[in-house]
Parts: C-alpha cells; sequence; structure tokens
C-alpha cells in the first residue's frame, strides 16, 4: 500500500470507528450519524451566509434528470466514466421468470433492467440552464442551487464519495459578469474556509477529461485558468492536498449548448462557486478531530456550532 492510500485508509478508519460515517459495504458509500450531519449542517450554513448578498434565486432538484437535459451538457462526451444511469423492469412475466432463474444461478439479473431515460446528477447546476430561457436579463441571474451529485469513482478515499452534496451559486451573464462572479467571490471563499482552521491554497486545476482527448481539454483548462480549486491538505504535509471547493468559469459551454443569449444578443456566459459539502466537512473532522466540542472557540464561532 502506498503511503498515500495508508494516510486515505488511516482517516476513513478513524470517521468510522469513532462514529461519523457507517460503512455501507460499498467504496464511497457512507451512512451519515448524528455527529456528522451536526457539522455538515452548520457547514452548509456558513456557506450560505457568505454569498448572501447575491440575492440568488433558491432552487432545488431531485437528485436524477431527464435523460434529455443531461444530453444538452454534453457530459458523456467528456466524463463518460463517471456518469451513471437509472435502469427499470419493463418486461412481462416470462422476462420476470428469467430474471428470477438468473438470479437463483447467481448471475447478474440487472441487464434484466431497461434504460429509464434518466440519469444520475453529476453536477447540481445542470438542470438549471434549461430553466432559464432565451434570454438573461441585464445584470444576470443568480441561483443558489444544492442538492445530491453522483459520479461513479468508488474509491477508499473518504474525500471521495460516490454520492455526495454540492452547494453551488451560478451566475449566468455577460462575459464579464461571469468573469466577475468567479473571480470576485474567490478571496471570500477562501477567508470562509480558512476561518474553519483549515489551510487553504487556491490553484489552479483541471475537471477529469475522460481519454486523450480529454488530456488536452484539461491542459487548455488549466493554461486558460477557467477552474480554480481551494485545496487543504487533509492527508498530511506529504500528499497533495485535496480539492474542498471550487470556482469555475464555463465561459460560453452552457450557453451555447442551452440557447441562452444576454440582452445585447451574445451567447451567455456561466461561472459556478461550489462548495463541497462533505469534503468540507470531513476536513474539518480530519483537521480538529472527531468531537466538535472540543474544537478551539475560533472554528465554533465561525460555522455558529
Ligand atoms: N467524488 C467526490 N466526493 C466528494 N466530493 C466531491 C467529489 N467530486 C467533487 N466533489 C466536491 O464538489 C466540488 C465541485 O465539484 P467540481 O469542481 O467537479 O464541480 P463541477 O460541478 O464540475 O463544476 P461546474 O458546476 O462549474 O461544472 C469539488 O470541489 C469537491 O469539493
Ligand atoms: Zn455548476
Amino acid at each position: 500500500m502506498s503511503a498515500l492510500d495508508a494516510a486515505r485508509s488511516d482517516l476513513r478508519g478513524r470517521l468510522l470507528a469513532d462514529g461519523v460515517l457507517i460503512d455501507l459495504g460499498s467504496p464511497g458509500l457512507y451512512g451519515r450519524t448524528g455527529v456528522f450531519e451536526r457539522v455538515y449542517a452548520a457547514v452548509d450554513a456558513a456557506a450560505v451566509r457568505s454569498q448572501a448578498d447575491l440575492d440568488a434565486e433558491v432552487l432545488r432538484f431531485p437528485p436524477v434528470e431527464p435523460l434529455a437535459a443531461f444530453e444538452r451538457t454534453d457530459y458523456i462526451a467528456s466524463f463518460p466514466d463517471l456518469a451513471a444511469s437509472i435502469s427499470g423492469f419493463t418486461g412481462d412475466d416470462r422476462t420476470h421468470r428469467a430474471l428470477l432463474a438468473a438470479r437463483e444461478r447467481g448471475e447478474r439479473w440487472e441487464t434484466f433492467l431497461e434504460p429509464a431515460d434518466l440519469m444520475l446528477t453529476p453536477a447540481v447546476c445542470h438542470p438549471v440552464y434549461g430553466l432559464i430561457g432565451d434570454t438573461v436579463p441585464e445584470g444576470g441571474r443568480a441561483f443558489d442551487i444544492v442538492g445530491d451529485s453522483f459520479r461513479r469513482e468508488p474509491s477508499l478515499d473518504p474525500m471521495r464519495l460516490q454520492a455526495f452534496h454540492m452547494h453551488e451559486f451560478v451566475h449566468v451573464g455577460t462575459p464579464e459578469s461571469a468573469k466577475a462572479h468567479r473571480d470576485g467571490r474567490i478571496p471570500g471563499m477562501r477567508a470562509l474556509l480558512e476561518s474553519f482552521g483549515l489551510a487553504i491554497d487556491v490553484v489552479p486545476a483541471n475537471d477529469p477529461f475522460f481519454g486523450r482527448v480529454g488530456q488536452m481539454l484539461a491542459r487548455n483548462q488549466v493554461e486558460q485558468s477557467l477552474k480554480y480549486e481551494f485545496v487543504t491538505p487533509v492527508h498530511g504535509p506529504d500528499h497533495d492536498a485535496t480539492a474542498i471547493a471550487s470556482a469555475n468559469l464555463h465561459e460560453d459551454h452552457f450557453g451555447t449548448a442551452f440557447g441562452l443569449r444576454t440582452t445585447d444578443g451574445e451567447v451567455a456566459h456561466s461561472a459556478c462557486l461550489a462548495f463541497g459539502l462533505e469534503r468540507i466537512t470531513i476536513a474539518l473532522f480530519a483537521a480538529h478531530g472527531t468531537d466538535p466540542d472540543r474544537w478551539t472557540s475560533d472554528v465554533r464561532a465561525a460555522l455558529a456550532l
């Protein structure tokens, strides 16, 4: 086992042993206990307070999205390995009997299910772009969106979950207003995370685009400084720090895909600030221990705990 894997396994072991998380028997899927929820709720509330001046429109969506909406984001072109779809049983009695016989033989029975035209939502802002209409008003629109994200990346690193939540503050507007949303809020996000007693670096980053073409997209994203991550050394100073939040400029990606225009007829641009709620919560347990009552008064005050 590499030193990094040992550090991951050590943190996971501590969170399970101290009753913060519950192992559900599949990598990256956990039950959560009261102490986890207490910190998680405090993190989310602090994130919301920090963006209150945005006066963002609050929207909430289910954890699944219609296939047609998913298609427009082009997610499957860039992240086929992370995507996941819902299937359901549509067969008759005979097919059901065949399914049960396969199950009896210890074979996979999910192959008897059919795609249900539903995808698990990988990024919580996806459903919003289809709801905006053709034209974004002067000044743009801001949205406050929190919800479930699913990414098929099983791991024993407790920072890498398959089902998690991000709280996003999205802006859709002109190229200038989208960039201002992203850049203008980075210092405040950093200060908030530092007020939690976490060591934070803000670094240019790329998404994990799939395949050879993906490597080019990733390079382009870094070179053009489209994505910044707020990273913290959760597994110790010897290992790469982990992203607990991000600030992304999508430029015209969603504007083009969803046909969004500004009042002057240009393609709208968008930007997202994303707080990774489980990751921030777990980074707090890693940095300060698993008993929040023993955290310093500064940290508890910043979280209103
Ligand atoms: N596997 C995971 N487990 C737990 N948290 C995660 C995982 N993947 C991402 N996150 C958290 O969600 C945050 C946002 O994810 P990411 O930067 O990929 O945003 P995004 O949704 O792709 O961005 P955008 O909405 O701008 O397209 C990350 O900074 C991280 O904190
Ligand atoms: Zn987003």
